[in-house]
C-alpha cells in the first residue's frame, strides 16, 4: 500500500485545463520533489492535496482512505510555504504550538486566564509546552522560542515554521518552495537540514521547488510536470540521464541540453547537416527527431583531433568548469561544452577545435517529443577545409 497516492487529478480555471490527469504514489517515507517551469500547475496540485482547493475530477488517497471530499483540517496534512505563514503577534513557541492547541484545548482552554484556571486545560497545557520544547530541541531552536517572528532571520523562521508543521506528526507533509527566501548560502544548509529532518521523522514529503539542483539532491524520486501533465517520475540520477521525453531532457541541466533537429534520411541514419549519426539499428526514413546532448559528454580537442571541426566563440570561466560556446563547422549551430578549468587551459576565443561526443550519451527524441531507443555507434562530419584557414 503506498503512503499517499493521486489518481487522475483534474483542475481548471474559467475554461483553462491547469492538470491534466495528474497521478503520482508515494511510498511510505518517501521525498518526491515535484519541480517544473513556472505557471506549469505545482501549486495548484499542492492547495488540492492540502484540501485548500478542490479537483474537478480525481482522488487523494492517504494509507488506505479516500480524503478527497474532506476538509483541509481533517486530513493530517502539513504544509509548508515559501513565505511561512506565521502568526506576527505569537513568539516562535506560540507558533509551534498553534496546531495542537487548535486540536486538544477547547475553546475556553486556549484562553490565555480562563485556559490557565482550568485543572484539566492546564494539564493539556503542559504537555503542549512539552512537545513544543521537545521540537524545538531537536530543531535547534530552543533559544527563539520567545522571539516573534519580525525579531528572526529568514532561516530562524523557515525553522520555526518547520517545527509548527511537524510538530502534529502528519501522514504527509507538503512543502511549497519553502527555501526560496533565503540567500544562496542559507540555501545549500538548509537543504542538508530538511534532508536529515525528513529522514528523522519519515512522513512522506512532496516537495514543491523551481530549483532543479534542490530537487536533485534532496529528492528520493523528482516529478517533472509541464503544461499541468507529469511527464516522468523517477530517480534523480534516471530523470537526468534517462529523461523519457525532451521537455524533461531541456528543463533539467545546466547549461542546457545541446538540441539539433533534422530528419531521419533514406538509409535510415540521422545527419544533421554535415554531422552523420550511425544508429546500430536504422531509424524508420523521414522521421522528424531531435538528437540531444549533454555539455558534459562534449570535448573539446585540437583541430584535426576530434570528429567535429568546431571555433570557440565564447569561454565562461565558472571557477570549478568552464563552458565552452563553439559554432559547428558542419551546420549552423551552437553547441556548449562543460570542460574542466584544465582542459581550458590554452583556449581561446575564436580557435578552431574539434568536438569529441561520447556516442553513448546521445539521446534521440521523435516529434512528439517522445525518447527514441537509440544505440548510436559514431558521430562524425565531414570536414570543411575553410575552418582550418
Ligand atoms: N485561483 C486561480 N484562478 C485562475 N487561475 C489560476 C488560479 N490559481 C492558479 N491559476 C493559474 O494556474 C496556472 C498554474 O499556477 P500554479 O501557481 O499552480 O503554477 P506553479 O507551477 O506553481 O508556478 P510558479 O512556479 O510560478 O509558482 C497559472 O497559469 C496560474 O495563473
Amino acid at each position: 500500500m503506498s503512503a499517499f497516492s493521486l489518481c487522475d487529478i483534474n483542475k481548471s480555471y474559467g475554461g483553462n485545463s491547469i492538470l491534466k490527469g495528474v497521478s503520482l504514489q508515494a511510498e511510505a517515507g518517501e521525498f518526491i520533489a515535484l519541480v517544473g517551469p513556472s505557471g506549469c500547475g505545482k501549486s495548484t496540485l499542492l492547495r488540492i492535496v492540502a484540501g485548500l482547493d478542490h479537483a474537478d475530477r480525481g482522488e487523494i488517497i492517504i494509507g488506505s482512505e479516500d480524503v478527497s471530499s474532506r476538509a483541509a483540517g481533517d486530513r493530517n496534512i502539513a504544509m509548508v510555504f515559501q513565505s511561512y505563514a506565521l502568526y506576527p503577534h505569537l513568539t516562535a513557541g506560540q507558533n509551534i504550538a498553534v496546531p495542537l492547541a487548535m486540536r486538544r484545548l477547547s475553546v475556553a482552554g486556549r484562553l490565555p486566564l480562563i485556559g490557565g484556571l482550568l485543572p484539566e486545560q492546564r494539564k493539556i497545557r503542559s504537555e503542549i509546552q512539552r512537545q513544543v520544547q521537545t521540537m524545538a530541541t531537536s530543531l535547534k531552536i530552543d533559544h527563539l522560542l520567545d522571539r516573534k517572528p519580525g525579531q528572526m532571520s529568514g532561516g530562524q523562521r523557515q525553522r520555526v515554521a518547520l517545527a509548527r508543521a511537524m510538530v502534529r506528526h502528519p501522514s504527509v507533509f507538503l512543502m511549497d518552495e519553502p527555501l526560496s527566501n533565503l540567500d544562496a548560502n542559507l540555501r545549500v544548509h538548509a537543504r542538508g537540514e530538511i534532508v536529515e529532518l525528513h529522514r528523522r521523522a519519515g512522513v512522506p514529503t512532496l516537495y514543491v521547488t523551481h530549483d532543479q539542483s534542490e530537487a536533485l539532491s534532496m529528492a528520493d524520486r523528482v516529478a517533472v510536470m509541464i503544461g499541468g501533465r507529469l511527464l516522468q517520475l523517477d530517480s534523480p540520477r534516471r530523470i537526468y540521464d534517462e529523461p523519457v521525453h525532451l521537455e524533461v531532457a531541456k528543463f533539467l541541466g545546466q547549461p542546457r541540453i545541446n538540441l539539433m533537429t533534422t530528419v531521419v534520411d533514406d538509409n535510415g541514419l540521422v545527419q544533421a547537416g554535415d554531422v552523420r549519426l550511425l544508429p546500430r539499428a536504422p531509424f524508420r526514413p523521414a522521421t522528424p527527431v531531435t538528437v540531444a546532448f549533454r555539455p558534459e559528454f562534449v570535448h573539446l580537442t585540437r583541430a584535426g583531433e576530434g570528429s567535429l571541426p568546431a571555433r570557440i566563440e565564447r569561454l565562461e570561466f565558472l571557477g570549478s568548469e568552464v563552458i565552452a560556446f563553439t559554432r559547428l563547422a558542419a551546420m549552423d549551430a551552437t553547441i556548449v561544452a562543460k570542460i574542466t578549468p584544465a582542459e581550458a587551459i590554452g583556449l581561446s576565443a575564436g580557435q578552431p577545435v574539434d568536438l569529441k561526443l561520447d556516442p553513448s550519451a546521445i539521446l534521440i527524441f521523435d516529434d512528439k517529443g517522445d525518447r527514441l531507443l537509440a544505440d548510436i555507434a559514431m558521430v562524425s562530419a565531414k570536414r570543411p577545409e575553410a575552418m582550418h584557414g
